[in-house]
């Protein structure tokens, strides 16, 4: 309730405060299909090398084909639908910031393993209605673009994990060969974090009091595992407040370290909202080159089309083919038409086109992609304010969710990236990517406490299923390796 972007939710479900009526796009909005371009940009600065109409690179809607399914599964009428769901996939890069956005097209192999795993298959898992899956949900077919998604009935959606999801992913993995639950994939896409952290504090607390050697210690170990001076200090207070002068083990540092950690993850947990009344709301991906936006943007299509919702994308990252192409992969897979221009086309006037286009289809939601930039780039940091201007030429409050990818594998460098874009684009959520594997997932801690912006989803894996809403507990229990 303390953030803009939800007081928005609910000022908007009162009723219509815009000028922008929900149903009846204003005037300007409605005019055939390119023309205002021109006009926005005139508007938007005068210094700014903005496309001329003539110019403008022509808008191509491409609208994917549903995914052939077997017979829709009969799916129970469930009175108020959570929208929500499963996930999707990926392909690796870039640790440490290198300076990008090549203008040259590369070859992106592709993030999809259609090979080991058909999309269809798993979308269809993640379509899956949970409560109704008494076999491995792999089995069951289901409608990939539902006859009729059942839309949720207030226009506010919280995109999370329903408990029903939960038990069903219980029950399905404790069946033999089954897919490891989520918290069994956090745990174990975290491992070399939590390990590194556990070798680190066993050897300090192996038969020690605690005095202010070991607590230096500890403090030290902490910081080196990114969690952050301020929860470092944090968990050494807590363990000096009640422990010190007496015996502890390591088991007993670990747990004190899980309700620490949890404490400060706590607030920033928070479910992605979004407000319906908008229509489209939408969401803009930003971050540096290779933090997982694309992959990221395809994984959460998959959850708004399965719970029901029509989602358009928009292939905002102008400067590579393969990056144009990945996306109209993840639209495909998802059933989400894709709006995308030539290679080198301006990108706000894409997403100006893209937004008009969802407002025409009716989208519920409109993804925007963009290319990859450092935070230190300036040139390129102000092509992403002029994207937003220009999206606040449709609507004001456009775009509703600024969302920010960070690699966990690029460490401390993540705090300062968020520094920028939260000032340049105006970041309000965050997406934290590549947990899985990283030895470096105490930077989401330290990120958390600095910048205090919500955490929405983590990914641990490139698969349509690897990302999932951040549940600060289950985050501060497998990164302190306990139970
Ligand atoms: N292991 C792992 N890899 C991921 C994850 N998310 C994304 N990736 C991989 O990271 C690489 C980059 O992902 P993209 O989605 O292309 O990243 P991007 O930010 O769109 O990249 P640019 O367009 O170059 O800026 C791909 O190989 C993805 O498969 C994740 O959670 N875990």
């Amino acid at each position: 309730m303390a953030l803009g972007f939800i007081k928005k939710i609910f000022s908007f479900g009162k009723k219509e405060v815009d000028e922008v009526p929900a149903e009846a796009p204003a005037p300007a909005l409605e005019a055939p299909v390119h023309p205002t371009i021109e006009q926005v940009y005139e508007d938007t600065t005068a210094q700014e090398a903005l496309p001329v109409p003539g110019e403008a690179e022509p808008v191509e809607t491409k609208f994917v084909e549903p995914v052939p399914v077997a017979e829709p599964a009969p799916v129970a009428a469930e009175p108020e639908p959570e929208p929500v769901l499963a996930p999707i996939v990926p392909e690796t890069i870039l640790a440490e910031p290198e300076p990008v956005v090549p203008p040259v097209e590369e070859e992106l192999p592709i993030p999809f393993n259609a090979a080991e795993e058909p999309f269809e298959q798993t979308l269809a898992e993640a379509l899956t209605p949970p409560v109704h899956v008494p076999e491995p949900v792999i089995d069951v077919p289901a409608p990939v673009e539902p006859v009729a998604p059942a839309k949720p009935a207030s226009s506010k959606v919280t995109v999370t994990r329903t408990v029903e999801e939960k038990k069903a992913e219980e029950q399905v993995s404790a069946e033999p060969e089954k897919r490891l639950t989520w918290f069994e994939r956090l745990r174990k896409g975290l491992a070399r974090s939590s390990q590194q952290l556990g070798d680190s504090i066993g050897g300090i607390f192996t038969r020690r009091k605690l005095d202010e050697d070991t607590l230096q210690d500890l403090e030290d170990v902490l910081i080196q595992a990114d969690l952050g001076m301020e929860t470092a200090i944090r968990i050494t207070g807590s363990l000096s407040a009640t422990r010190y002068g007496k015996d502890i083990s390591s088991e007993e540092v670990r747990t004190i370290m899980a309700t620490e950690i949890e404490k400060v993850l706590g607030p920033v947990a928070k479910p992605l909202e979004l407000d319906l009344s908008h229509k489209p709301h939408v969401i803009l991906v930003v971050g540096v080159n290779g933090t997982g936006k694309t992959t990221t943007i395809g994984k959460l299509a998959a959850k708004l089309t399965a719970g029901g919702l029509s989602v358009m994308l928009a292939a905002g990252d102008t400067f590579r083919a393969a990056a144009i192409e990945q996306l109209h992969i993840w639209g495909k897979r998802t059933g989400a038409p894709v709006v995308s221009s030539k290679l080198g086309a301006d990108a706000a006037g894409l997403a100006y086109d893209a937004w008009k286009q969802a407002k025409e289809a009716g989208s519920d939601v409109l993804i925007i992609d963009t290319a990859g930039r450092l935070q230190n780039r300036t040139e390129l940091m102000d092509e992403l304010a002029k994207i937003v201007r220009v999206l606040g030429k449709n609507d004001p409050e456009a775009p509703h969710t600024v969302l920010q990818t960070l690699d966990a594998t690029t460490g401390q460098n993540a705090l300062n990236q968020v520094e920028i874009f939260k000032n340049i684009a105006g970041v309000n959520g965050l997406v934290m990517t590549k947990l899985d594997g990283t030895a470096r997932g105490g930077i989401l801690v330290a990120i958390s406490a600095k910048h205090k912006l919500p955490v929405y989803f983590i990914g641990v894996g490139e698969q349509v299923d690897d990302l999932e809403p951040f549940a600060a507990k289950d985050f501060a229990k497998a990164i302190a390796g306990v139970a």
